[in-house]
């Protein structure tokens, strides 16, 4: 049942109950309260949504409006939208799903506000869905996509909880109103950090799904003449096709291994929080900020890439490409939007390099900003050596985020407020954070393709893919590398040339690398992209089910062609 729910389109939108609900109850509820909603939630014996942004607030989450007040007289708290812009708006489920909903609102006990805090509210009635009283309910309405998920808004007109619905793993308030501080006021944030770090296997799955959409169609649709007189060739023996979609499909296995690390580094950090070491949790955060912000940008573009790449049947939903671009878009602005959050690196950047200039060993993803020279040594390098290509991207990188934090330095010295400083460098402060982030993206592929347990001839396989993206990357940015001459106008066209040997490497293993993603048909919903190639019969079948052929004459013609054509006729 759970998981059929779990595919209902058609205004029953429950990924919300799964991926923020749910993990909110574990992260941010007490034993106790674990007791009374963990197992109700994980047997979808109640849906949830998960209720933060509101129409006037999504980024900033110290500005959202809607209040909390604790009254000891009742031991309650009392859940108030005070404006129309307090109002919750867009969270998934909450239109017409989600019977209760996770409700971050200002605290407020003894007249103090201590801040955005988690509250379990039950909004629908379990006997006939009704809203409960106090609570409004509807739809947002349509969006780009996903109209099948019923993002919705809320307002709760001083709706009364016991005190015991706020999730109080991490602070509390006792029975007199007394506040207990948490460990760390971002800790009601975690689940966020959690959505972020989850986010970069959606974006490496939905590339994936694309590239194996655009690869396999690549290889049934046969076009032009590459030589007079030959027969048309598939239009992926054509460079530019391989130019669009292979740096794609090396993404996709760079974002999911990616998506490994991230995972790995989530637990284990997690794990010593739960002990009451908070020392890893900066680091998370930054690094699930610009993964989930780095990776969900690259997917978006490339899919569309993808989409251009299979011409006009990739324009058509038949494809499945336009549902996995929507889908991919809101990736970049759900759960963090994609400035805000690499701008939250951003920050823990600059932080890090204070603490290097003042002699601290950095450690972690930013250990190569206190290893790497300031001053290049220009040289020969060899290109196609993976240690070389991640040495160049740290040095990128390094560069860059130094600049940036000298830049803002050189602001404050002038007299500016740190913030305005802030601001004023914020464009390359996001260069710099997005060159950290492919820096890692390159170093994590390079080390996981030499260590992965495969056979050997699959290694030699992943190498090339790994060559393949690093080289494009440095062929795309090549002036962040040619900037201080730690790379050489010969040392970008030697990228360029290994990257069309990479191309031509790839080519006879591409079909391989995108079957080897293991996507059921089903789940690519894809007439282009279909296991068996059977795409022209299946596409002429596709739309002879599209809605306007249900009928040879359109009812449109009878209301507005034919007396528009007869009243131009009468004119004749
Ligand atoms: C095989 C299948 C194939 C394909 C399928 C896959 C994919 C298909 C394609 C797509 C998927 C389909 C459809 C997509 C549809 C929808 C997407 C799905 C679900 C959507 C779910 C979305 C849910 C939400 O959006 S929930 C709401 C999310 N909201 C946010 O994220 C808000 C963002 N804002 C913030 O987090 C904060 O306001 C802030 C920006 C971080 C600022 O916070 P604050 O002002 O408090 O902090 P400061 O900036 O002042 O910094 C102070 C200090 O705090 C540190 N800090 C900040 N945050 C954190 C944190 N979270 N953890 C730890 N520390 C934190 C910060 O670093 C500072 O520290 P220093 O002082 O030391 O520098
Ligand atoms: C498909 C989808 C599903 C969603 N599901 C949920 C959900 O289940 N639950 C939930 O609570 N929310 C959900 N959201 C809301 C989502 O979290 C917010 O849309 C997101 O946090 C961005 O906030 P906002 O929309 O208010 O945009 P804003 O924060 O207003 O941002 C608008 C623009 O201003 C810029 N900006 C804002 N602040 C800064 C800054 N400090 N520096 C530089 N630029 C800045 C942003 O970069 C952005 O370009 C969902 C959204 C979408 C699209």
């Amino acid at each position: 049942m759970a998981a059929a729910l779990q595919t209902l389109g058609g205004g029953i939108g429950i990924t919300l109950h799964w991926i923020a609900f749910t993990p909110t109850i574990e992260q941010q509820a007490t034993e106790e309260q674990k007791k009374k909603w963990l197992k109700l939630a994980q047997d979808v014996a109640i849906v949830g949504a998960y209720a933060q942004t509101e129409m006037g607030h999504g980024t900033f989450v110290r500005g959202l409006e809607t209040t909390a007040t604790y009254d000891p007289s009742t031991q309650e708290f009392v859940i108030n939208s005070p404006t129309l812009t307090s109002t919750k708006w867009w969270p998934g489920g909450l239109g017409k799903t989600a019977n209760h909903a996770t409700v971050m609102a200002q605290l407020y006990t003894r007249g103090k506000c201590y801040g955005p805090h988690n509250f379990m509210v039950q909004i629908r009635s379990l006997e006939n869905h009704q809203p409960c009283p106090g609570v409004t309910l509807g739809d947002i309405g349509p969006k780009m996509e996903s109209n099948g998920n019923d993002n919705g808004f809320a307002r709760f007109d001083h709706v009364r909880i016991p005190r015991e619905n706020m999730l109080m793993k991490f602070a509390r308030v006792e029975a007199d109103g007394t506040y207990v501080q948490p460990p760390s006021s971002k800790l009601a944030y975690s689940n966020m950090v959690y959505l972020r770090g989850t986010f970069v296997m959606s974006a490496a799955q939905a590339l994936a799904s694309a590239t194996t959409i655009a690869v396999r169609y690549s290889c049934v649709r046969r076009q032009s003449e590459m030589k007079p007189g030959e027969p048309e060739p598939q239009i992926l023996e054509y460079q530019t096709q391989q130019y669009k979609l292979f740096p794609q499909l090396a993404a996709a296995y760079a974002f999911w291994f990616a998506s490994w690390f991230m995972t790995q580094q989530h637990g284990s950090i997690t794990g010593s929080m739960e002990k009451g070491d908070m020392s890893g949790l900066a680091e998370l955060h930054a690094l699930s900020a610009g993964l989930k912000s780095y990776t969900t940008a690259v997917t978006a573009r490339g899919i569309d890439v993808c989409r251009m790449a299979c011409g006009g049947h990739g324009y058509s939903h038949a494809s499945g490409l336009p549902a996995l671009f929507g889908g991919a878009a809101a990736l970049c602005t759900a759960e963090g939007e994609n400035t805000v959050m690499m701008l939250q690196t951003a920050r823990y950047l600059v932080k890090c390099f204070a603490q290097s200039q003042a002699g601290k060993r950095l450690t972690g993803t930013v250990a190569y900003l206190s290893a790497v020279q300031p001053s290049p040594v220009a040289g020969n390098r060899n290109m196609s050596d993976l240690g070389t290509l991640v040495a160049a991207f740290q040095h990128r990188a390094a560069r860059m985020v130094r600049h940036a934090a000298m830049q803002m330095q050189g602001e404050m010295q002038k007299g500016k407020a740190r913030e305005d400083a802030w601001n004023s460098c914020s464009v390359l402060l996001i260069k710099a954070a997005e060159a950290h982030v492919h820096s890692f993206v390159v170093r994590n592929f390079a080390e996981t393709v030499q260590t992965v347990e495969v056979d050997e001839s699959v290694r030699a396989v992943l190498t090339s893919l790994c060559q393949l993206y690093s080289l494009y990357g440095i062929t795309e940015h090549a002036g962040d590398f040619l900037k201080d001459g730690y790379l050489t106008g010969r040392d970008i066209d030697a990228a360029s040339s290994h990257l069309s040997a990479m191309l031509a490497r790839v080519r006879p293993d591409a079909v391989a690398l995108v079957d080897a993603f293991d996507l059921h048909d089903k789940i690519l919903r894809s007439v282009l992209g279909r296991y068996d190639g059977r795409v022209y019969e299946h596409l002429y079948e596709w739309a002879k089910k599209s809605p306007l052929n249900k009928s040879e004459v359109h009812e449109s013609y009878y209301k507005y062609l034919q007396p528009f054509l007869k009243s131009n006729r009468a004119k004749l």
